[in-house]
């Protein structure tokens, strides 16, 4: 899918919904590099919630995954932080938001491993606008995420992670799970964030 036609099926979508689900949004070549690039470094990925958010502990009962923030070494890394950097342009364009910047990392379940259900943010408490989650192979089964209406029990959406998927959520607006991996499942986390004053409060563990 060109760049152009990607962004335009967000806006839209996330201007409907609150949320966008772009099969094959990324180049099979850019999700290759980038999956290699997250296996290269795997033994310094470590239990999520601990790590670059020391405030929190790391607490196995919500989630059990691996997490490794970008540093921005690999091309591959660099490749898919420009495209979010022309993404939040054009978010910021279209709904006239002032988001400023944008912050992820690869994520790695092993078999069993799930994130329980949760905000990636809270009203007046995070600096969080948008949640991105991109996947970077495809399990058989298992690892599913479920997005749940708005203030409701009711699913949304569920979305078996598959390679070169693009999803796009309001973080604060999207109560979310990931169901039990059955395979390996890598992808990468990422938030578009705003510039507020909200010193003091710290998003949640990622
Ligand atoms: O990997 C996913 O599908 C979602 C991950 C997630 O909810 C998070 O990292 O906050
Ligand atoms: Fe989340």
């Amino acid at each position: 899918m060109n760049q152009e036609a990607l962004f335009a099926q967000i806006i839209d979508d996330v201007h409907q919904h609150g949320y966008a689900v772009i099969e094959q949004a990324l180049p099979s070549s850019l999700t290759s590099q980038l999956l290699n690039t997250a296996q290269q470094q795997y033994d310094a990925f470590s239990p999520a919630g601990i790590g670059r958010r020391q405030e929190f502990q790391h607490n196995e009962q919500i989630r059990k995954d691996k997490t490794l923030w970008f540093s921005g070494h690999s091309q591959a890394e660099q490749d898919y932080i420009a495209l979010m950097e022309a993404l939040r342009l054009h978010i910021n364009r279209h709904f006239f938001l002032g988001l400023f910047d944008y912050e992820c990392h690869f994520a790695h379940y092993q078999p069993g491993d799930f994130y329980k259900k949760h905000y990636d943010a809270f009203k007046g408490r995070s600096n969080r606008v948008f949640t991105t989650v991109c996947y970077l192979n495809t399990p058989d089964e298992g690892g599913e995420l479920v997005i749940y209406q708005p203030r409701s029990k009711l699913v949304a959406r569920r979305v078996a992670p598959r390679c070169g998927t693009l999803v796009v959520f309001e973080s604060e607006l999207f109560m979310h799970e990931v169901l039990p991996a059955k395979q390996s499942r890598f992808s990468i986390a990422g938030w578009f964030r705003k510039n507020n004053s909200v010193a003091g409060f710290v998003d949640p563990p990622n």
